[in-house]
């Protein structure tokens, strides 16, 4: 039936269904079913999958369910509703784009979610328009412009759904956007407010950007989804880099870049924001989603927001107040700090790490841009009090221009540097499970490929995730014991889900090479939802059915 905001509201306790990116406001990725143990895990196996087709642009999507449909999208936001007990399409969605939009996509074609309300699912197309589809039969309801794609301004995140508020963020930190979130109404499309990262001249942090016109270019982008506390009605949004990433040309903090900012829902109107890296020159995007948590600090009760960052430490943020708590490394050598200090939260930047316009390049800087850890979404269980990711153990060279190299073009990169990642040794990928009450790293599992891929969680105690050799794993949560792996046949850089149909427990990943890594390594493309369970029944339904067979040939008439 319709999603109510009551259904998104208790989308925790809601144990058969995935209705919302994270799972649930808190953004936990932690599902209550417990069907698949560590015990009997080994036994799963493929019960359908189905070609995505396409151009396979990459995957990196976190399929939804509900009422026994898995809604999902594919690259380029391609939409697909899928009957989960046969297999079969239900309906798509095919967007049409205009020449030249991939050029400005920093990171290729790729596609991160949906949202749900009422009967209608919610799509933010890589062209920055909103469309809201009927759940039934994938017909548009409404199509609502957010920008120009033309100005690098594009969106390809899950928008997040509170109340009637559609809240969606953009890309383009490489591009000189100056970064927003907006809110539309969802019945209607109508936007209800715009909220600028960048300060404007006068308004709280523009103190913090040069007296000249570097805001309105100046980066801040909103490119993931947010989380989400009803009991204070407190949307909290990661923001990313400046621009250009040169930022010796934009002396300051430049704020609200690389902060986990605090919002109204209702209005948009910012509480606070809590700032991880004042004046990045690494590309160090503090956008990463931050995860809900309650639990006792150094005997105190707290209200956390955690989240695993790109410039390589792990955080924790008092969500009542935006008051730094702790923050420890996750990645090893770290050297664009000295440390953060443990009262404000404010790093020590080694000044001989930041590369200077013009100047000598700066080689190697540990994290690398992509991160410490980058997009790909953390789980946290409950009961154990961990927090899983994947970390990335890499580094980078940058090189900043001469400063009259770099002019301003809507629609040009405007980053302002050459940069090159490098491996620092065997070994790139790693999977974490980290005791935030205590924190502290308390299992490790190395991988030689960089790891980016989301994570999932279970009451059952396993882990799920994938890798780049396009191997779906599952682990024991609390001891990181490999359990069971599944070639998938490219490499996995999506969210898995789990829901219960008929009873019966399944686990869908989407697998298919994309975003960053494909930049890297040249494995096999692909584009391929798996689903698994155990004892289950193998369907036979596939995207071959009568709706995608219409084109057969034609039949011969005597
Ligand atoms: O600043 C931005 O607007 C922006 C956007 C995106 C994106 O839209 O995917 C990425 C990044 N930055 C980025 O820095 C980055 O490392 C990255 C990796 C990926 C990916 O999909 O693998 N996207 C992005
Ligand atoms: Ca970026």
């Amino acid at each position: 039936g319709p999603v109510s905001t009551d259904d998104l509201l208790k989308a925790q306790d809601n144990s058969a269904e995935w209705l919302m990116y994270g799972r649930d406001y808190r953004n936990w990725r932690y599902s209550p079913l417990s069907e698949l143990t560590p015990e009997n895990v080994a036994q799963l196996h493929p019960v359908w999958a189905m070609s995505t087709g396409g151009q396979l642009g990459g995957l990196e999507s976190t399929p939804l369910f509900r009422d026994g449909v898995l809604y999902f999208s594919a690259d380029y936001a391609r939409v697909f509703a899928v009957d989960a007990r046969s297999g079969n399409i239900v309906w798509h969605y095919e967007p049409e784009y205009d020449q030249g939009l991939t050029a400005v996509l920093c990171c290729g074609p790729i596609h991160r979610g949906l949202a749900m309300k009422d009967d209608l699912v919610y799509v933010a197309r890589l062209d920055a328009k909103l469309v809201a589809l009927h759940r039934a039969d994938g017909k548009v309801a409404w199509e609502t412009k957010i920008d120009d794609w033309s100005k690098g301004i594009t969106t390809n995140s899950a928008p997040l759904i509170v109340n009637d508020h559609v809240i969606i963020g953009i890309s383009g930190g490489e591009f000189g956007a100056r970064g927003y979130l907006k809110s539309f109404n969802a019945k209607t499309g109508a936007l209800e407010w715009t909220t600028y990262t960048i300060p404007a001249p006068g308004e709280p942090g523009s103190d913090t950007w040069p007296k000249d016109d570097s805001w309105k270019t100046g980066g801040g982008p909103t490119w993931l989804t947010g989380s989400y506390d009803a009991a204070t009605n407190t949307l909290y949004w990661g923001i990313g880099n400046p621009a250009p990433w040169s930022t010796d040309r934009i002396p300051g903090d430049n704020l609200w870049t690389d902060c986990m900012m605090a919002l109204d829902p209702d209005t948009g109107k910012m509480k606070w924001a809590f700032q991880y890296t004042p004046n990045d020159a690494w590309d160090y995007d503090g956008m990463a989603t931050p995860i809900l948590v309650d639990l006792t600090i150094d005997g105190k009760p707290v209200k956390a927001a955690v989240v695993s960052n790109r410039n390589g430490f792990f955080y924790a943020i008092d969500r009542t107040t935006g008051k730094f708590i702790y923050a420890f490394p996750l990645v090893e050598g770290i050297n664009w700090t000295s440390g953060i200090d443990p009262v404000t939260g404010r790093p020590k930047v080694n000044a001989e790490m930041r590369p200077k316009s013009g100047g000598a390049t700066i080689q190697p800087i540990v994290p690398g841009l992509e991160g410490g850890t980058n997009w790909f979404p953390p789980a946290y269980d409950p009961d154990l009090g961990y927090f899983f990711t994947s970390v990335n153990q890499w580094g980078m060279g940058l090189t900043a221009w001469e400063k009259k190299k770099l002019n301003y073009k809507p629609g040009d990169w405007y980053i302002g540097v050459d940069y090159q990642m490098y491996r620092m040794g065997d070994t790139i990928g790693h999977i974490k499970a980290i005791d935030i009450a205590n924190k502290k790293v308390v299992w490790d599992v190395p991988s030689s490929l960089p790891l980016f891929a989301g994570m999932l969680v279970t009451k059952g105690g396993v882990l799920f995730t994938g890798d780049q050799r396009g191997r779906f794993l599952a682990y024991d949560a609390k001891t990181g014991k490999e359990l069971w792996k599944f070639q998938t046949g490219s490499g996995i850089n999506a969210s898995p889900i789990t829901y219960q149909l008929d009873g019966k427990q399944y686990v869908a990943v989407l697998s298919g090479l994309g975003g960053d890594p494909s930049f890297y390594y040249s494995a096999p493309k692909g584009g391929m939802l798996w689903v698994f369970a155990i004892d289950g029944k193998v369907q036979e339904g596939s995207a071959y059915n009568q709706q995608v067979i219409e084109k057969m040939l034609p039949e011969f008439k005597k």
